[in-house]
């Protein structure tokens, strides 16, 4: 699924060059849960960058679904995160004035589907989380769980190849977040590849494979 040969990515920096990797040789298959921990400025995000298509390498060879994405231009780029990438983030990032189900359809817009599809798959979604009462609510009215819930159905209605996901339950008490973690881990074991960056260690000790980075590189906990 992703596949990272010898990835740096400088940034400048006031006049600085900052490594924020440095050399990262990395292969996740189709179907694994990997957590990603380290120390602030680490990388984590950077990486995330990476195998979300959002941005290049400055050298080396960052391939998703078998596409090397130094080599696409803008659009094909584009194209990646649409169909195969699902972005889950820390804050939700749900628009307040839509319902929990116009948000799940603003996630296939880029898909261009006739409207009747697209509020077919956002109801399937919505579904598949749990939350079919929910669907005429708004962010506000919903708690920060299910709207973290709302944000992975929207994540999951494209039918993405792997879900991509910051710091996803940074905002959730403890209990709430065991139940998140619990749906990556159901959503894992029905085939899905899920990356996650996580500052939080039960959360990591519940994904199948845990990675650190630190100083732009990466190795492997066990
Ligand atoms: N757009 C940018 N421009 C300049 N420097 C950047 C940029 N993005 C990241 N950096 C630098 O790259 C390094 C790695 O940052 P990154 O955000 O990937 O770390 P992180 O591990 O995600 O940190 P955090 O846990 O704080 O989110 C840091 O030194 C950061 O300041």
């Amino acid at each position: 699924m992703f596949r990272l040969e010898a990835v740096k990515k400088s940034y400048l920096q006031k006049g600085r060059t900052v490594h924020a990797l440095n050399g990262v040789d990395l292969e996740i298959p189709a179907g694994q849960l990997v957590a990603i921990q380290g120390p602030t400025g680490g990388g984590k995000s950077t990486m995330l960058q990476m195998l979300g298509a959002l941005d290049r390498p400055t050298s080396g060879t960052v391939s998703v679904g078998g596409k090397a994405i130094s080599t696409l231009g803008d659009g094909a780029l584009a194209d990646i995160r649409a169909h195969d990438i699902g972005f889950v983030f820390q804050h939700y990032n749900l628009i307040p004035t839509l319902s929990a189900q116009e948000n799940v359809e603003m996630g296939l817009a880029p898909l261009k589907l006739p409207a009747e599809e697209r509020a077919m798959r956002a109801a399937a979604a919505l579904a598949s989380v749990g939350l079919v009462e929910r669907a005429t609510h708004l962010p506000g009215e919903l708690s920060g769980g299910q709207q973290q819930r709302v944000a992975i159905a929207r994540a999951l209605a494209k039918n993405p190849k792997a879900l991509l996901a910051d710091e996803p339950t940074g905002n959730l008490d403890e209990a709430t977040r065991d139940e998140i973690m619990e749906l990556f881990v159901q959503l894992w074991r029905e085939g899905l590849t899920i990356v996650m960056v996580t500052h939080d260690s039960a959360v990591a000790a519940r994904a199948q494979r845990r990675l650190r980075i630190k100083d732009g590189k990466i190795t492997e906990q066990v």
